[in-house]
């Protein structure tokens, strides 16, 4: 397969010829293209308008069905208005540019036509090339974000998901199928701004109704790269290219996995990907797909691309710190805590801590309702060491040392700690009866009365105060975030810790655990997030009684109840419902995986046991210190499922000059290790500043505001992350286009132009430090300056020691 460069440059160079002659010729050949393709936009919006009313009389058609009342009409009425909703949200979706491609092909082998109403065939027919080498185009394709037929069924825009419209992205001039020409469409609202094509068989003389096909442009990847990048993500439906398409396209069997250095597109594969599933089977999707994001920074860089394709709702893109219900990271561990929390070897210490926290409990005064477990650690009660209640008549008592052989019983096996409490009822009750000696009563042989004393006993014993506040103090409700503030004492850490950590770790461990507060309030770290996740599933939640459903005197009369016991619940109520409880999806996508500790895969893997999943990653860009450790974490999460692995090679962001400079890292931090190929170069070289008089910020500032003139988009500001804050402070003031960032937030993103704020600092500061530095010096698409400290060593040109040959 050839480069994209070479792809592109054979174009630009054919184009340049003609193009050189602005108010030539060609302006007006490009001017009649593009009024061709306005004409066709033309007919799609008008066809969209019908289809908008079409759905808006389904909807009131729909509504007045409604009024009637049997079961078969209200679930077709509720089938109804769901479908014409999704139609009418989507076609009102006022989309940039809603056709954006065209394929002229050949006449195919066979005449067959698939459901889309395209030709099939995928190679040409054997007489399509006449043997001088000319043509006659046999079919040309529109290709948008939806699909649209005319009112005879023939397709005037393909979705860019059907399989049609695959060789608008598949085809090269190497292997082209029958794409003589692919034509990229550039449009606003309904106004064609302009076209840029790239041949696919320029060898051959092609016709269209009679005429020579025109070429225009310098081909559409080019112009997209070269675009200001704005501080949101924008899709590439446009121009996806093959290698690209292979992934977004492969079946959805078990493990789609996909390696490639920065800048080769995974991200954005990702989300086409979700997006393409979703078009392929959107009944096995509505299970939900999970895409798992690394920050929440780059959650909100990429939020707007899968509506700009259409697709909303089924898609939840969450940060990794935000996927537990209610919890939301905001601390950052420093490098060697977040290694002990990130470690497997944290299960061991959870499980301890998780039956271990039981044992602290105290009586739960002053507040009703769960334990506080902040206040049992200021004045550590311990569980209460004698249970007394009055029943029969008599006082009956169980000691500390039975209570806690109880305990023990009770805690034997691996059930949730939360989910043992009827048994540790029952254990106690049974204790209570054998020692009240009611037993002998009904020892005349009689079972029936022996069993209704015995549930009378149960009865009493159960409802007596003393009964239940002993069982909420003995055997409370355990919640993660209270087990986690159990842990912030160091001896009681140690304890649960023992063999598993070293002291110096459990001192570290409980110290940054210390952060929650006696109330468990304070801020979590990413870390905390998978600790919690891991606790919640080690503690269990109680089945809640249910809400009783409000009896309704309808199903008395109509037997409703019987045939559809759900039926207070619409359709689309119940999607929400289901929603906002889900747990699981039906597929995962994991972002950036090389970054997921082993108890972060762990946390993901609960949320997709049954899933299908795709994961993409950069081994060379991890920020995890011990890539092994993760890479088995990550083998247990997907089990024994098989993979299918793929590679993207082609660096789309950075030009051939920054990503030189980056491949100096790269050695480094993984010898061996091959960088992509970069795909277009600028001519302009990375600049190198070196700090005068030890004033950073000045120097930062200034090399900021000079990059913000050179460019029209953003400027993003790499710091180590201890000095997020202060580098904000230098920034103050330059306006919205330029962003502080920390070494470990600019994962995933993007920026015209970047500074890099001392590379040895930031190689420093963990180790995996080289690789973060790596992910920091490939996040621009035009400029790079990295500014030098004295402890990066600059010689005479500014060049740091890190970044010289
Ligand atoms: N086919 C394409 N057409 C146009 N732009 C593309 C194409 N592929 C990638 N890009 C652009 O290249 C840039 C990098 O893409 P993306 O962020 O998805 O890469 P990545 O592999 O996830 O990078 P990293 O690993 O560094 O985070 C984005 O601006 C993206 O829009």
């Amino acid at each position: 397969m050839p480069s994209a460069r070479q792809k592109g440059a054979s174009v630009a160079a054919q184009d340049a010829a003609v193009d050189s002659k602005p108010g030539s010729a060609v302006d007006t050949v490009r001017d009649r293209e593009i009024g061709v393709e306005q004409e066709h936009l033309d007919q799609v919006y008008r066809r969209l308008e019908e289809k908008i009313h079409e759905a808006e009389f389904l909807m009131s058609d729909a509504a007045k069905r409604g009024q009637v009342g049997t079961p078969g009409a209200l679930a077709e009425r509720d089938a109804q208005v769901f479908r014409a909703g999704v139609h009418l949200n989507r076609l009102n979706n006022e989309f940039e540019d809603f056709l954006f491609g065209r394929i002229d092909l050949l006449r195919g082998k066979d005449g067959e036509k698939g459901p889309d109403g395209a030709f099939t065939s995928i190679e040409p027919a054997d007489d399509a090339v006449r043997v001088d080498g000319t043509a006659e185009i046999g079919e040309t394709l529109h290709i948008g974000r939806i699909g649209v037929l005319d009112s005879d069924y023939a397709p005037l825009v393909i979705d860019w998901r059907a399989p049609a419209a695959a060789p608008f992205y598949r085809s090269t001039p190497v292997d082209p199928g029958r794409v003589v020409r692919r034509r990229v469409i550039r449009s606003k609202g309904r106004k064609v701004l302009g076209v840029e094509d790239d041949l696919m068989r320029p060898e051959l003389t092609a016709t269209l109704d009679g005429a020579e096909l025109p070429v225009i442009g310098d081909g559409a990847l080019m112009a997209a790269l070269g675009q200001a990048r704005s501080h949101t993500m924008r899709d590439i439906v446009a121009s996806i290219q093959a290698e690209q398409d292979l992934v977004i396209r492969a079946p959805a069997a078990s493990v789609t996995y996909v390696e490639g250095g920065p800048g080769t597109g995974k991200t954005a594969v990702a989300l086409h990907r979700a997006a393409y599933l979703l078009y392929q089977d959107r009944r096995r999707y509505a299970g939900g797909i999970l895409i798992v994001s690394p920050t929440p920074l780059l959650v909100a860089y990429t939020e707007g691309v899968l509506p700009s394709l259409g697709e909303e709702g089924q898609v939840a893109i969450r940060a990794v710190g935000n996927l537990v219900d209610g919890a939301e990271a905001t601390a950052y561990d420093e490098p060697a805590v977040a290694r002990i929390k990130g470690s497997s070897r944290m299960l061991k210490v959870l499980r301890k801590a998780a039956r271990g926290a039981l044992e602290l409990s105290g009586p739960p005064a002053p507040r009703e309702g769960q334990l506080a477990f902040g206040e049992e650690l200021q004045a550590p009660s311990g569980p209460p060491d004698r249970l007394r209640v009055v029943a029969f008549g008599r006082r009956i008592e169980i000691e500390a040392a039975e209570l806690n052989r109880i305990r023990h019983n009770v805690l034997g096996g691996t059930t949730p700690v939360n989910l043992l409490r009827p048994r540790a009822r029952r254990m106690l009750l049974d204790a209570l009866w054998s020692k009240s000696g009611s037993g002998g009563r009904g020892a005349s042989g009689d079972r029936e009365l022996a069993a209704e004393l015995r549930s009378s006993f149960d009865d009493d014993v159960s409802a007596e105060d003393s009964f239940i506040a002993f069982l909420d103090a003995w055997w409370p409700e355990l919640t993660p975030r209270g087990v986690l503030v159990a842990m912030a004492d160091e001896r009681r850490l140690g304890r649960w810790a023992r063999s598993v950590l070293n002291p110096g770790e459990v001192r570290r461990l409980a110290r940054s655990l210390r952060r929650f507060g006696s109330e468990g309030r304070g801020p979590l770290s990413v870390h905390d997030v998978a600790l919690l996740d891991e606790l919640g599933t080690l503690l269990g939640t109680p089945a809640r009684p249910r809400k009783k459903r409000e009896y309704d005197p309808l199903d008395a009369l109509t037997g409703l109840e019987e045939l559809m016991p759900h039926r207070e619940e619409t359709q689309r109520e119940r999607a929400e419902r289901l929603a906002l409880e889900r747990t699981e999806y039906a597929h995962v996508i994991v972002d950036e995986a090389q970054d997921l500790t082993p108890m972060q895969w762990r946390m993901v893997g609960r949320r997709g046991r049954q899933a299908t999943w795709t994961v993409v990653g950069d081994p060379a860009q991890s920020s995890w210190s011990s890539p092994d450790e993760a890479a088995q974490a990550r083998d247990e999460a997907l089990g024994s499922r098989p993979r299918r692995r793929f590679e993207l090679t082609v660096n789309y962001r950075n030009p051939a000059e920054i990503a030189e400079l980056a491949a100096k890292v790269l050695a480094l931090a993984m010898p061996g290790m091959k960088s992509p190929s970069a795909v277009r170069s600028t001519g302009v070289q990375p600049r190198f500043a070196v700090v005068r008089d030890g004033d950073l910020a000045s120097a930062v500032r200034e090399e900021a505001q000079r990059l913000l003139d050179r460019v029209d988009g953003t400027v993003g500001v790499v710091v180590a992350m201890n000095r997020r804050e202060q580098a904000a402070r230098w920034l103050a003031g330059l306006g919205e286009r330029v962003v502080a960032l920390g070494s470990l937030e600019a994962k995933g993103l993007e920026y015209d132009a970047t500074v890099v704020v001392s590379p040895a600092e930031i190689a420093d500061e963990s180790p995996a430090g080289l690789r973060v530095l790596y992910v920091a010096l490939t996040r621009a698409t035009q400029q790079l300056t990295v500014v030098s400290d004295r402890r990066d060593e600059p010689d005479a040109q500014g060049v740091p020691d890190l970044l010289r040959d």
